[in-house]
């Protein structure tokens, strides 16, 4: 239905899109997914031929958006991010004036039971709540009953019920057969509603596939999130070695502790000290985290490195983050995980905090490819 090949977008020297290129199927749900500022918007509005791209071509339903911008309009309805509407007009008077611009339209009645707007119909655009608000825009959006329908941020700013009565009526259109073209940085938004996802960023297609495609590419179904706390005295990022404090936190005494005796002699032995975590864990422990440092977690940057880089050495798990002071671990044998991150923790002398365990989501993708939140720009 769509085909988009290399399309650019410059705003001075900066570049907003910078080569996308993908093909929108007749009758799917496509999403661009991506953060604030990812570049969904300008792409959106080369393919509704709003907007003039610097290169690259988009083709929709046959017709140049450049070439053949008056086919195009017939064609497509488009639901900006933001609608300025006339506030003192009523709900049907809209849609009628809207009507009014194209040779052929969709009875108002039909739009307003579509859009659960029917008890509505006589209120003015100013007494309407958002989600109605959202619901009027796309029903203008439809009036010339189009092949493809853009919709920017649909539920953007609406309460969760309102999200949910707009999913199901862009469910409804997908039933019907429309192509739909939908951005969002929601991600849960993303995997309810699109057949693909197009996951940008800084102005470039970053993955496509099926979100659950998408999820399946991180090689692991399942998460353990959590926050650690405490001393770590049981763990030096290799040997479990005392922290070299001179105060041994079993006694509060001055001096070395045992352990800080028992990870000496490692040392010098260049092997594990006796003990029993270093026994349970020398094996499996990072060769590159050799430093003896205090672990106050979340605490500064390099021993929240130092950890992850030992959490993921932890049973089955494939990767792991550390995000503003939370842990990540992506694993698909939860138990086996679980088991020895307790193991681990305890022996460690860490407490385990927020600990969560849930399916890997499309944040999960984002962050895995982009290093950064889809929240957080
Ligand atoms: N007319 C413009 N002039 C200059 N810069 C612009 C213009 N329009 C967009 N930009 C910039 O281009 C980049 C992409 O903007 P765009 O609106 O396409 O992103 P987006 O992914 O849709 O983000 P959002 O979800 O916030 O709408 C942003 O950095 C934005 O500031």
């Amino acid at each position: 239905m769509i085909e988009v090949n290399r399309l650019v977008k410059r705003y001075g020297s900066f570049t907003a899109v910078n080569g996308v290129t993908f093909q929108v199927m007749e009758g799917e749900v496509f999403g661009l997914l991506g953060p604030n500022g990812a570049g969904k918007t300008t792409t959106m509005e080369m393919m509704e031929g709003l907007r003039l791209p610097d290169e690259g071509t988009a083709v929709l339903a046959g017709f140049d958006t450049q070439r053949d911008i008056h086919k195009i309009k017939e064609r497509i309805g488009v639901q900006l991010q933001s609608t300025s509407l006339f506030d003192l007009l009523k709900v049907h008077e809209i849609i009628r004036m809207y009507a009014s611009f194209y040779k052929r339209s969709v009875p108002v009645g039909t739009l307003l039971k579509d859009m659960i707007l029917e008890d509505k119909k006589n209120a003015r655009v100013k007494h309407l709540s958002g989600g109605q608000k959202q619901r009027l825009a796309i029903a203008l959006a439809l009036v010339n009953d189009p092949l493809v329908v853009f919709l920017d941020e649909p539920t953007t700013g609406l309460d969760p019920q309102a999200r949910r009565v707009l999913w199901e009526i862009i469910l409804q259109l997908k039933r019907v057969g429309k192509t739909i073209v939908l951005s969002t940085h929601y991600m849960d938004e993303a995997h309810v509603l699109c057949d693909r996802i197009c996951l940008m960023d800084r102005g470039e297609v970053i993955a496509l596939d099926t979100p659950e495609r998408l999820i399946r590419s991180l090689e692991s179904g399942n998460a353990v999130e959590f926050r650690l706390s405490g001393d770590c005295h049981g763990w030096d990022g290799r040997y479990g070695r005392e922290e070299h404090t001179g105060i041994d936190r079993r006694t509060g005494m001055a001096g070395h502790s045992e352990a800080d005796s028992a990870c000496e002699g490692a040392s010098a032995d260049g092997e594990a000290a006796a003990g029993h975590y270093e026994a349970a864990y020398a094996a499996k422990a990072a060769p590159e985290a050799q430093n003896c440092s205090r672990l106050e977690v979340p605490g500064g940057e390099a021993e929240g490195t130092l950890l992850l880089e030992r959490l993921k050495k932890l049973n089955e798990v494939k990767h792991a983050d550390l995000r503003n002071g939370k842990y990540v671990l992506y694993t698909d044998h939860m138990q086996a995980t679980l088991t020895d991150l307790i193991a681990f923790a305890s022996e460690a002398g860490l407490q385990l905090t927020d600990l969560q365990t849930r399916t890997a989501t499309l944040e999960d993708v984002f962050i895995h490819m982009t290093g950064r939140s889809l929240r957080e720009e």
